[in-house]
């Protein structure tokens, strides 16, 4: 199909083959979403309820729905609270707010604890998470048959729903009179952490997501950021906005699970040259196996490496907390509008 930039457009009648190439290669595809289980209509709903979230209730609000009060890790993680990049020295927290909705434990149903205005959505953001979900099964589709594996093989590891989730996303505006420097950051650079996100970018909304394209490659397959990745030697994406398509990319366990053939590229938010007094939102779907399954190394050729003990998904997604975690008391976190002032660098 055709190519934007370096990050191909395929569509779900694209090749397995053409799934993997795009897997090995970038690690980021646009996928168009005519046709698909979230149709352009269902994401432009779902960045209405983004907006009502950001626009319409208040961040002290919103702070009353702390992530860290959630059994399920559902809920809000406010501007301040997370360092992306911890690994590679971040200096600054970055510059965004997140909501995470859709996690719940097996056996169990969506409960989350949510404001008011979101209450009245619950069905249609509940709609969304599924479509997102069927969406991602048939991404896992393309994938088991490129590694010549049962149709089923990837999808039939991701039977618990409740273990994804979708983050809406916000970075406020630099504030008022503040000149952004070099190492303020929406986003740290970062690999995602599980199998495949989707990565909806707004219809008409600010540019700021970059794909790091290293000039090469190891293959690695661990929980580390940057173990693999000289960031001298390479250059940095800035990745289009394509009207009714979704951005794909995985996570590392996708990585370790496929002996390092498929790739978790890093990638990271930046402001824009000219910050505008406007939000940029996002929307991820982040799929994650189900927490027992062991991320047994697959190659190409269906071959499935039996040999060592391999991680399970939550053993590799608690080591991989543990090292980007931040501890309550060194937030930084804001959590009134009237403090939405520069954060100092940490020294
Ligand atoms: O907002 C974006 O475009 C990227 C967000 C992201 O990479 C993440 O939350 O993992
Ligand atoms: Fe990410």
């Amino acid at each position: 199909m055709t190519m934007a930039a370096d990050i191909p457009l395929l569509s779900l009648a694209s090749s397995p083959e053409e799934f993997l190439k795009a897997m090995s290669s970038t690690g980021f595809l646009h996928l168009s979403l005519v046709d698909s289980p979230v149709p352009p209509s269902a994401v432009r709903k779902a960045f209405s309820t983004s907006s009502v979230l950001y626009d319409e209730i208040s961040l002290e609000e919103r702070c009353r729905f702390s992530r860290d009060d959630d059994n399920n890790f559902n809920g809000h993680t406010g501007v301040g609270s997370t360092y992306l990049n911890r690994e590679g020295g971040q200096q600054k927290p970055d510059w965004k707010e997140g909501f995470g909705y859709g996690r719940f434990k097996p056996g169990q149903d969506w409960d989350q604890r949510m404001p008011q205005r979101l209450e009245q959505r619950r069905s249609e953001m509940a709609a969304f998470a599924d479509g997102c979900y069927e969406l991602m099964l048939l991404v896992l589709d393309k994938l088991s048959l490129a590694f010549n594996l049962p149709e089923d093989y990837f999808r039939a590891c991701h039977k618990h729903q409740g273990a994804n989730s979708v983050t809406l996303l916000n970075y406020p505006p630099p504030p008022t009179g503040y000149k952004v420097g070099e190492e303020d950051i929406r986003a740290g650079a970062h690999k995602d952490w599980g199998s495949v996100t989707l990565l909806f970018q707004e219809d008409g909304g600010q540019p700021g997501l970059e794909v790091f394209l290293p000039e090469s490659r190891q293959a690695q397959n661990g929980v580390r950021l940057l173990a693999d990745v000289n960031l001298k030697e390479g250059k940095w994406l800035a990745a289009p906005v394509i009207p009714d398509t979704v951005l794909i990319n995985l996570g590392l366990m996708m990585e370790a699970w496929t002996s390092g053939q498929c790739v978790a590229t890093l990638h990271r938010v930046v402001f824009p040259p000219n910050p505008t007094p406007k939000s940029r939102r996002s929307i991820a779907y982040f799929g994650t196996p189900d927490p027992q399954v062991e991320l047994r190394p697959v190659a190409k050729g269906g071959i499935i490496d039996s040999s060592k003990a391999a991680p399970r998904v939550k053993e590799f997604f608690e080591e991989r907390l543990k090292r980007a975690e931040v501890p309550k008391a060194e937030r930084k976190e804001l959590t009134r509008e009237s403090s939405l002032v520069p954060i100092e660098a940490s020294g």
